[in-house]
């Protein structure tokens, strides 16, 4: 089941998210078990007098207190009229001594009112408050619209509950992997089991008062034709049949002849006049455009201001920003609402992780403006594919949609984290620190990661390297922090919080114990470089041993074919924790005349060769691909000159491809594989693309060496372009 609200103490509490008026007096009261009630339960008011239900105890006739529940222009509230905020999904909400006021600008906001006295409630004693409060952007929440994995039936039932809570009121299902979503079966209705879930998530919506939009993607294969108009019509009212009342269409990431303004103009006015508008009981129509960021418009091609032109002027258009990936700020929006001739409705890409997926995005959310609450239609954020750890983020984006100009991205994080584990948050906040950057990618987006930690870990790496002495403040707070990583990671691993959250980062809680480990070898390790040398030696096995361990889970888990693998402080903690273990060394070696492998990152492959300009290229891992760095100069290879890639251990191969620049490689280079080092067996190179490029049948094949040799009898020119290889 879905987690509850955890009790927070009075002194940390904090209405989530941020009200933009709170007036608290100091006294309190305990509720009575006893209360008169007043609403128009047949009214508007119904989700919030259900929700208020499974708050409280039955109400009874006779009794003081006072509870009293509306909307505006109900008899019941009709004397608190003036104090309702008169903006949608706005609500006052009155703790007096002996009454309870929750008055609603419209039914959402009434329903807002009593989640946020459901807040209230969970502290000890009830306090005396009076809210008035309001959404800064129409429509917040979540478009699930990323690639990989599409969300679990159970992971969407907790999501809705979790935006109902937090005052989110959309959620837009479009998971690009889903076939009846997309290409080419959006023509499709969804098989029975698929249908039935979809109209459990509807419900689970209504009951959290957030509008469920279904989104199709058809513009991959659309025929602008009727027989394609119709079958969209007809998809649609499939989905409506369902209860589904939210209809998206997304063109993003499409080529071809969908691609077409006038003709996505001419398709989405249709489904607005002959679908949504003859419903009436249906929200405005979200489109997702093809030119949905800056970096990919062309202004003067005019997409976008066909588009702005010709849609009508209820639908509503998605846009990510001046990039794929971006944060939301004035400009962004002074380029883009004029050019759509209304406001844009923000899909923004954080946390998903789709294009990084060996990293978790646990960091906070910041860089969006305070101060663009009016040039926005909506604000909804696209997720990892990990559902209860996208909380985290989500919870934020919540806060920030809410009121704006009250967001503090610290506290909210720090909020998030307690709300997603109140026992353990203290150990989250641990791992969440320090698993927040993306890693180098193609978008070039990157966050901060290890904040609170970084001055000493700059310090102590940069007193190290430049004077080879220990900066014992700097060291004592890393080691405290590997400490407590450890102590984090294990106690997380097995905490019965939130089973599926857990179940989500369980590899990134073993790669982050490792971290940790390895942080307090090389702690070790600089302690004792000069001044202990066994106990050098022990903690500087123990380093390499984890070295490897960590290797070992990140090419075990996750093995996805796009970022595979498992990265845990990746950006700060593990770069800084290298570096010093290379300095180490190099101490150790210059104290001992010794001549330690001074690596820091665990390499499986060592290539070497008695080619000279060979012997120097680097030889690269990612995942579970190797290769060894192309070179762009002419290499003069010698006559029987051998080139070795060897492996730490016998390793199975799936394939291996060479490239030296030469149409006739096989006549001068002859390639082996050895399983034992002593038997070579020599596979021919197969020609791949007609030029240069071979491959060798290794599909299969256990190797501990692979060998090229000149066997020509003379020196060879060639370029040595490819040589790599992918482990089964
Ligand atoms: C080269 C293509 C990169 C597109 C990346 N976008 C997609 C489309 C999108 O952003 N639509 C608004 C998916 O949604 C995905 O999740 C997200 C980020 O990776």
């Amino acid at each position: 089941g879905c987690l509850s609200l955890g009790m927070l103490s009075a002194q940390e509490f904090h209405l989530q998210p941020t009200p933009q008026v709170y007036e608290t007096l100091q006294d309190s009261i305990v509720l009575p078990d006893a209360y008169r009630f007043s609403a128009d339960v047949e009214g508007a008011a119904s989700d919030a007098v259900r929700l208020l239900g499974t708050l409280l105890p039955d109400h009874q006739e006779k009794a003081d207190f006072r509870i009293t529940v509306g909307v505006k222009g109900d008899k019941a509230v009709r004397k608190y009229t003036r104090l309702i905020p008169s903006k949608a999904e706005g609500y006052y909400l009155k703790v007096g001594k002996n009454e309870i006021v929750i008055a609603g600008a419209d039914a959402r906001g009434a329903y807002y009112g009593v989640q946020t006295l459901a807040q209230l409630l969970t502290l000890p004693k009830l306090p005396l408050v009076e809210v008035t409060d309001y959404p800064d952007i129409p429509y917040r929440g979540v478009v699930e619209g990323f690639y990989g994995t599409p969300w679990s039936h159970e992971a969407r039932l907790c999501q809705l509950e979790f935006y109902g809570r937090n005052k989110m009121n959309v959620y837009l299902y479009g998971p690009k992997d889903d076939p009846y979503h997309s290409t080419p079966n959006w023509r499709k209705p969804y098989p029975e089991r698929e249908a039935a879930q979809l109209k459990e998530l509807v419900d689970k919506a209504k009951e959290n008062n957030v509008i469920f939009y279904w989104a199709i993607h058809p513009g991959q294969d659309i025929k602008w034709n009727d027989e394609d108009r119709q079958n969209l019509l007809n998809k649609f009212e499939k989905m409506y049949q369902l209860g589904v009342r939210g209809f998206a269409v997304f063109f993003d990431d499409i080529s071809g002849e969908g691609t077409k303004a006038d003709k996505q103009a001419d398709l989405l006015n249709y489904l607005d006049d002959h679908f949504v508008k003859v419903k009436g009981d249906v929200e405005p129509l979200i489109m997702c455009p093809t030119e949905y960021n800056k970096a990919w418009s062309n202004v003067k091609g005019g997409y976008l201001t066909t588009l702005g032109e010709k849609l009508n002027k209820g639908i509503q258009i998605m846009w990510t920003g001046n990039s794929v990936i971006a944060t939301i700020d004035r400009e962004t929006m002074d380029f883009i609402n004029p050019l759509l001739k209304r406001k844009a409705y923000i899909w923004w890409n954080f946390p998903v992780s789709d294009y990084v997926r060996d990293h978790l995005l646990m960091g906070p959310v910041y860089g969006n403006a305070l101060d663009i609450k009016d040039e926005m239609e909506g604000f909804v954020s696209n997720p990892m594919e990990h559902a209860e750890a996208s909380k985290i983020a989500l919870y934020s984006v919540a806060d920030y949609a809410w009121n704006l100009s009250d967001y503090d991205s610290d506290l909210s994080w720090k909020r998030a984290i307690k709300d997603l584990m109140p026992q353990h948050a203290a150990y989250l906040e641990t791992f969440a620190a320090h698993n927040s950057d993306l890693g180098a990618n193609g978008h070039r987006f990157r966050r901060e990661e290890s904040v609170a930690l970084q001055p000493a870990l700059e310090a102590l790496l940069s007193t190290y390297e430049k004077q080879h002495i220990i900066d014992e403040d700097a060291w004592r707070q890393v080691n405290e922090e590997c400490c407590k990583i450890v102590t984090a990671s294990d106690i997380l691993s097995v905490s019965q919080e939130n089973q599926p959250f857990i179940a989500e980062i369980t590899p990134w809680l073993m790669q982050f114990k490792l971290v940790g480990q390895y942080g307090e070898a090389v702690l070790q390790m600089m302690r004792w470089a000069v001044t202990d040398k066994t106990g050098f030696e022990t903690a500087y096995e123990h380093a390499k041993s984890l070295q490897l361990l960590m290797y070992k889970v990140d090419t075990s888990y996750n093995q996805n074919p796009y970022q595979p693998g498992i990265k845990s402080g990746s950006k700060v903690l593990l770069p800084t924790f290298y570096a010093l273990f290379e300095a180490s060394v190099g101490l150790y070696n210059q104290a001992y005349q010794a001549a330690l492998d001074t690596r820091a990152v665990y390499m499986p492959y060592t290539w070497n060769s008695d080619v000279p300009q060979l012997a120097a290229l680097p030889v690269l891992r990612k995942g579970k691909m190797g290769n060894v760095s192309p070179s762009n100069e002419v290499i003069r290879w010698q006559a029987g000159g051998e080139a070795l890639l060897m492996m730490d251990q016998m390793r199975t191969l799936k394939s291996l491809t060479v490239d030296l620049g030469i149409a006739d490689a096989p006549k001068f280079i002859r390639l082996e594989i050895t399983a034992d080092g002593q038997r070579w067996e020599a596979i021919p190179l197969q020609p791949v693309n007609g030029k240069t490029r071979f491959k060798a049948e290794v599909e299969g094949r256990n190797v501990q060496k692979i060998r090229l040799t000149n066997i020509t009898g003379q020196e060879q020119k060639v370029y040595f372009k490819q040589f790599g290889f992918e482990e089964k």
